[in-house]
């Protein structure tokens, strides 16, 4: 068994602790929780790219402020319609349906006037700040029109800029920036701790995941990648998580198989990749000379001779079609920079037997 327990790699999971998020815990404290405290209504909007830790951070700070109330904009049509089922979350539970702005407020002061101040967070908000013009002018107005205690967290995945209108009033933002892939290690790392058995997934695979999660900066994409590599590893009966674990995971969550970019390639191109694959199953990269070996060795096999000029157009093609990917490595030493060959979207053994087939067809 990999999987001890199953939650902490559940990409809805909150941990006890949030990395490298210290400061904006303080933002949102000292822009909206501390004056809704004192009475004080302001509005905050949160963005940026998913993954990046947004409904975590606002999740965390509900453990603490009993007055955050979490509401997702997806169920709801607009900012009317979630208000009212605000209303009956908090007051009676009935339903409220085409309730005028003034009803719904007035409601809402009745239930803050036993309740307390309100901090109300809307997440996946980008349709509402794209649409619903009236609904938030009144929302993010509501102090001062109906003197309604109530401040607003909106989560957005896009920057509210583009959509953000004058009347709206002062609203503090708040970009929550990409993690890079030594932050994502740390994030996993300790999801690893509290979910997989001991000594089943090494530093090098959780090194793996948090490279290839870097390029979108997301620790959502990171956790969900060690969750089904866990879970590959677990079907195929091992007791350790691979390298061909992490890739089966990717072409999981991006299903975008490589078969119909194989069909762009020749026979002779085939076999440049098959050497590559042969290459890759315990290691994580290859330098071009290990290459060049392995594809002389298997162009014997398939009658085929290759020069290295031919080799290195097609590790260029191959790049450009990003079959493989690559890295530059220096040794520290300017002129011996060297490349360094990947595949990080599907195993290679699985895409070892697709080009076998294709070449023995051509
Ligand atoms: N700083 C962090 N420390 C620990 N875990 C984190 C951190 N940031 C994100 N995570 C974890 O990553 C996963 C995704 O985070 P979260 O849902 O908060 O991101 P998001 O920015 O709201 O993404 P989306 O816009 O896709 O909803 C969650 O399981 C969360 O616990």
């Amino acid at each position: 068994m990999i999987v001890a327990n199953p939650a902490p790699l559940d990409t809805s999971y909150v941990p006890e602790k949030l990395f490298f998020r210290d400061d904006k815990i303080a933002a949102i404290r000292s822009a909206v929780l501390a004056p809704a405290g004192n009475g004080i209504s302001n509005n905050i909007i949160i963005h940026g790219d998913s993954g990046t830790g947004k409904t975590s951070t606002v999740k965390f700070l509900m453990r603490e402020n009993k007055s955050i109330i979490y509401e997702n904009a997806l169920s709801f049509k607009n900012v009317k319609n979630l208000l009212e089922h605000v209303i009956s979350r908090l007051g009676k539970p009935v339903s409220y349906h085409g309730l005028s702005y003034s009803e719904i407020f007035s409601m809402l002061n009745s239930i803050i006037s036993f309740r307390g101040d309100i901090v109300l967070v809307i997440d996946e908000a980008t349709g509402f700040l794209k649409g619903d013009t009236a609904g938030l002018y009144n929302l993010f107005r509501a102090s001062e029109i109906y003197g309604t205690g109530l401040s607003t967290i909106l989560i957005s995945i896009e920057s509210p800029f583009m959509y953000m209108e004058r009347k709206y009033g002062t609203i503090v933002e708040l970009k929550f920036n990409k993690y890079s892939s030594d932050e994502i290690q740390r994030i996993i790392t300790d999801r690893a701790s509290m979910a997989l058995e001991p000594g089943t997934c090494t530093d090098s695979i959780l090194g793996y995941i948090s490279e290839i999660s870097g390029k979108f900066g997301s620790a959502r994409f990171a956790i969900e990648l060690l969750q089904k590599a866990a879970y590959m590893a677990e079907y195929r009966l091992s007791k350790t998580i691979e390298n061909d674990d992490v890739r089966s995971a990717v072409s999981l969550i991006n299903p975008y198989i490589t078969e119909s970019k194989l069909s762009l390639l020749d026979r002779r191109e085939l076999v440049i990749l098959l050497a590559i694959c042969i290459l890759l199953p315990d290691t994580l990269y290859v330098d071009v000379p290990s290459i060049e070996k392995e594809v002389q060795l298997q162009g014997e096999e398939y009658g085929i001779q290759y020069k290295k000029t031919e080799i290195y157009r097609v590790i260029r093609k191959l790049e450009s079609l990003d079959i493989i990917s690559s890295s530059l490595k220096s040794s520290g030493n300017r002129s011996s920079v060297s490349k360094l060959v990947s595949i990080n979207d599907v195993p290679v053994s699985i895409l070892s037997i697709k080009i076998r087939d294709l070449i023995s067809r051509l």
